[in-house]
């Protein structure tokens, strides 16, 4: 893992905390650097998955009101120098352009890295959308040789100024169907003249995650690099390193869970495209009336994932920022009241030439009927279901284009999809046989938290690679999960529906629903996590008996049946062993959790009693000092006990997790014979690694299509309580 050195201040309350006169207090400067050295610094090492902005900043790094924050680089570290603003100079990286308050005049562009490209040679698919070199050059530069369905359709249309609805399986490029439109028209139209010293925002991009918002603005900003230079490279100047000069057209994120402090500096310094989710751009917007300007003169506004923002609790925020997109009066609850900068409600012309994107991989028919009808608009203006949001878009085309290239029954043409019918209990063995039968990258969705907490000691124990991910982990954690996911090729990811939309995380081989999804978009979303981009995928539900209504319910949404799913094959012999696997880690598990639960109560009753001052009775505080030598003795004693049964576990797991399970009718002594042999498979390279007896596979050739059966009428009554896999 690379690392990155960073200067910093340890976590202090009180250094966080803004000072009243932090910026009104002329300090003379050598008593600022006195001052400064005079902070705690020390060096700490950050991972950078997370990675760097477009001018090298480090993204995530808390900031200190009253204190900029200046990077440089030495040798392969970049180091952070702190310096004590003093009001009225901003900090300013070493390769931004000068801010200079000029007003009036259209901003000349930074000159794009690449101006000719013979895209008729070398992109000769791409020919017809004549689009910027810059962007023909890196789309051959990533092996993108020709246009998906949707970019296809999207691009002409949109390039024509036209405002676009688009329906498109999960996977198929719709960030670039929007991106490059809004990307073409960026690097060949002058930028409008500054506001406030400051460059305007052109586009915006809402997402409704910040893993999808962070994903998107670094989809668009590989179309805006160098495609010659790698990424990290530097050029020397002036005998002093600093990073290549930004590109011609700046993307920027706008999340929650990252220092807004430095999300504002970003928006000070200037960005044309803005992607964001909505909580935090309204936190920003409700602060910034030039940035709330600014989005009322939008050129491109983009929701991505539209159906999900609704549901990700952001409906005020995002109704609140659509809002200042309108032109339409909005005669009560305008949001701008509530900025309170008259400026802001000032008269400013109308801006007519918005252009509008929807984009999303499930809208429903009747919404996309519904969005065009614009009369629907005050009608709905009180209600907050995902139509009435959508239908208070104000496009500025009187007939958007909906292009709807949504795949029949949900189901993406390269998606194999199964089932298992087990019984809850059984979950977690059927998951292990899964994992282990066919390795690979699998993103296994339950539908809770705690479900993830459970399995994820289970599978260390059970020595399985997996990492988690859930609304609980910190931002960073959450990048972290999901770079080492994608390092990974034999992993698994335990996740919620956080994961569930847009996330394109290559090659992922498998989706696993080990509760099934509580709609039928849900299920789309998240069997999108794999097959993308043309690529095979796979994807099992795991359901339970008390499922199967559910079932039946997201396949009918689906327009399908569901006989239609096929089952996935089980070696029942193979599942049976692999269940004594699971008793044992379970066990540990168990004993683990135990010791670990007892120990953290008695460390908080310790703290509890100390700090309020009084003892603790001896049977309530095992161990402590008060107790008795005997009764000392015994609870030590039961400790050890403990311990060796835990060893003795642990070590009967070990042995079990180092032999391969064994089909039934395999002899390790005999490989070329009994019922069968296995001896030619381990010449050939077919045997499985972890099972004796099977072949390697792939799940995608191991499902059954079970004819349906067909009941005589009398039993058609009691069908609905079916009791498990035994009875199949
Ligand atoms: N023309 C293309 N040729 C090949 N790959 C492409 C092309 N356009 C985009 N891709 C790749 O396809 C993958 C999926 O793209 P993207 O994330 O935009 O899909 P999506 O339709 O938005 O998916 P979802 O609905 O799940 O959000 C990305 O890895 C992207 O780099």
């Amino acid at each position: 893992m690379e690392v990155v050195h960073v200067k910093s201040k340890p976590p202090s309350r009180a250094l966080k905390r803004k000072h009243p006169r932090a910026h009104a207090l002329p300090v003379p400067k050598r008593a600022k650097r006195a001052a400064l050295d005079e902070l705690p610094w020390h060096s700490v090492a950050r991972p950078s998955e997370a990675g760097l902005d477009e001018y090298g900043d480090v993204l995530e790094l808390e900031e200190v009101d009253g204190v900029d924050v200046v990077y440089e680089t030495q040798g392969d570290n970049k180091v952070a120098r702190f310096e004590i603003a003093d009001g009225r100079q901003k900090a300013k990286s070493p390769v931004v352009a000068d801010d200079s308050d000029v007003e009036d005049s259209p901003e000349q562009l930074p000159e794009p890295f690449v101006t000719t490209f013979d895209t008729q040679t070398l992109l000769p698919e791409w020919a017809s959308f004549s689009l910027h070199p810059q962007l023909a050059a890196t789309l051959h530069q990533q092996n993108f040789k020709s246009p998906t369905a949707i970019q296809a359709r999207a691009l002409p249309v949109a390039s024509a100024g036209r405002d676009v609805i688009g329906v498109a399986e999960t996977g198929s490029g719709k960030t670039l169907a929007y991106g490059l439109p809004i990307l073409h028209h960026l690097l060949t139209t002058p930028r409008p003249a500054k506001a406030k010293g400051r460059r305007p925002v052109r586009a915006l991009v809402l997402a409704p995650t910040r893993e999808l918002a962070l994903q998107v603005c670094n989809h668009l900003k590989a179309c805006l690099a160098d495609p010659i230079k790698k990424e990290d490279e530097e050029e020397e100047t002036k005998g002093k390193k600093i990073p290549v000069k930004p590109p011609a057209v700046s993307v920027a994120p706008i999340v929650g869970g990252m220092s807004a402090q430095k999300q504002r500096r970003v928006l000070d310094r200037g960005v044309d495209v803005l992607v964001a989710t909505p909580g935090r751009l309204w936190d920003i917007l409700s602060q910034d009336d030039t940035l709330a300007t600014q989005i009322k003169q939008l050129n491109f506004l983009v929701l991505d994932e539209a159906d999900r923002m609704i549901q990700a609790g952001h409906f005020a925020e995002l109704d609140n920022i659509l809002k200042l997109t309108v032109r339409m009066d909005v005669p009560e609850e305008d949001p701008r009241d509530q900025l309170g900068d008259a400026a802001t409600k000032s008269a400013l012309p109308k801006n007519e030439h918005m252009q509008t994107f929807v984009f999303s991989a499930t809208l429903s028919k009747d919404l996309q009927r519904n969005l065009k009808k614009r009369s629907k608009f005050k009608k709905a203006h009180k209600t907050s279901t995902l139509d009435d949001l959508l239908l208070r878009l104000d496009f500025r085309d009187s007939d958007p284009e909906i292009i709807d290239l949504s795949p029949e029954g949900g189901v993406v043409s390269t998606l194999q999809e199964s089932k298992i019918e087990c019984l809850v209990t059984d979950k977690d063995a059927y998951l292990y046989y899964f994992l282990l039968r066919y390795p690979g990258r699998t993103l296994v969705f339950l539908s809770a938290i705690d479900g993830i907490r459970r399995l994820a000691p289970l599978f260390e124990l059970l020595q399985l690679k997996s990492f988690v991910l859930h609304s609980e982990l910190q931002q960073k954690q959450r990048l972290k999960t999901l770079d080492r996911f994608k390092a990974e090729s034999r992993c698994v990811l335990l996740a919620t529906d956080i994961a569930a939309r847009g996330l394109d995380v290559p090659s992922v081989d498998h989706v696993i629903h080990y509760q099934l999804p509580r709609s039928a978009d849900t299920y789309v979303h998240r069997n999108g996590r794999t097959a993308r981009a043309r690529a095979d995928g796979f994807a099992l539900m795991l359901c339970a008996p008390d499922e199967r209504r559910t079932l039946r319910a997201l396949m009918g949404a689906l327009g399908r049946t569901e006989s239609e799913l096929p089952e996935l094959n089980v070696e029942h012999d193979i599942l049976d062993k692999l269940r004594e696997r699971i008793a044992l880690a379970r066990k540990i598990d168990g004993m683990q959790h135990r010791v670990k639960k007892e120990n953290h109560e008695r460390k908080w009753m310790k703290e509890a009693a100390d700090a309020l001052g009084v003892d603790v009775d001896s049977d309530v505080m095992s161990a402590s000092e008060d107790e008795d030598d005997e009764e000392r003795g015994a609870q030590k004693s039961r400790r050890k006990k403990r311990k060796v049964q835990e060893g003795a576990l642990k070590a009967e797991l070990k042995a079990l997790l180092a032999q391969p399970v064994m089909a039934r009718g395999v002899s390790a002594k005999y490989i070329t014979s009994g019922s069968r042999p296995i001896a030619h498979d381990m010449l050939t390279g077919d045997a499985h690694d972890a099972m004796l007896g099977v072949k390697k596979a792939d799940a995608r050739s191991e499902v059954v299509h079970r004819k349906k059966k067909v009941k005589p009428k009398a039993e058609a009554k009691v069908e609905e309580e079916w009791s498990g896999v035994e009875d199949e």
